[in-house]
């Protein structure tokens, strides 16, 4: 059983007819996390913006995407606006993108919940306060009263896993959305993911480039590059057992990046060595 089944996803360049991802199949189990990792310019976000029919004009995309039963692709644009959203939502990895920049953040939140909900003003106040305040944002009315570029962007992605704890969306797709920020606040929005999953039960697709977000997030990962689908696996054992060498060439490049880190930083290790 798949909450969303993606069977031969095809995209390409309808200018130039460029094939950008050739033939990609997969599934998303109910309440599960599945990790999309791989190189710069392998797919994954031209794979989840195609989920969520948010390629521009120009990406033209062919293949079948059902969720809970319902093929998305031969959905009316006027549809699929209701589901995303409420159904499907999208987190990217630039929050300041998301929002109206000439409106504050409270101005979103109040019509995507109008939308969806039909709330009145009062109502939405409240059910976001809480939201807010359990993702560790202090003052959620002052919040709600800035403009996107008056927050940081740690608080941007925290406002959009507040609104998404207020929505229940059955699945919610988080396009890189640690990767802008500094370390601190990617520890802190990382552990508010792995909340939010606890809290509202969606499943999640969350690309990344980090390993360390992967294994501490995903239950089951698919490796891309150049826009195919090369390994896919458990979490727990893909990056301990993978079978691809370019799988193996992403791990032992992140360590290397680690060990490289943790050199010039001086860790505990290095520091002692020193010294002696
Ligand atoms: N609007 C577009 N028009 C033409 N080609 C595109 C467009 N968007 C992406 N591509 C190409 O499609 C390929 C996959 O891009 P995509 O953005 O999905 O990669 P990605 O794996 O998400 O990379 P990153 O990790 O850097 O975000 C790349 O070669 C990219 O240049």
């Amino acid at each position: 059983m798949s909450i969303l089944q993606v069977s031969n996803l095809r995209i390409w360049d309808g200018i130039t007819g460029k094939v950008l991802v050739p033939n990609s199949s997969f599934e998303l189990k109910p309440e599960s996390c599945l990790a999309i990792v791989g190189e710069s310019g392998s797919g994954k976000s031209l794979t989840c913006r195609a989920i969520m029919k948010l390629n521009k004009k120009t990406i033209r995309q062919s293949g079948d995407i059902s969720c809970n039963g319902v093929r998305l692709n031969q959905l009316a644009e006027k549809e699929m606006r209701r589901r995303r959203g409420k159904q499907l939502y999208m987190i990217l990895q630039n929050g300041m993108r998301a929002f109206d920049p000439t409106s504050v953040i409270g101005v979103h939140i109040r019509d995507t919940l109008m939308h969806h909900y039909g709330w009145n003003r009062s109502e939405i106040v409240e059910k976001m306060k809480q939201a807010m305040l359990s993702v560790r944002l202090q003052d959620p009315v002052e919040i709600m009263n800035k403009y996107p570029h008056q927050l940081s962007g740690g608080m941007l992605q925290r406002v959009m896993i507040s609104l998404a704890i207020v929505l229940e969306p059955d699945i919610i797709i988080a396009d890189e959305p640690t990767s802008a920020l500094d370390s601190v606040s990617k520890y802190e929005v990382m552990e508010q993911f792995v909340r939010l999953r606890e809290k509202i039960g969606c499943s999640m697709i969350f690309v990344s480039h980090d390993l360390s977000v992967v294994r501490r997030l995903a239950d089951e990962v698919l490796v891309m590059r150049n826009g195919n689908i090369v390994e896919r696996g458990d979490a727990s054992i893909l990056f301990s057992e993978a079978k691809h060498e370019y799988t193996r060439f992403l791990v032992s490049s992140q360590t290397e990046l680690n060990d490289h880190f943790r050199r010039v930083m001086g860790g505990p290790d290095y520091v002692s060595r020193g010294s002696r």
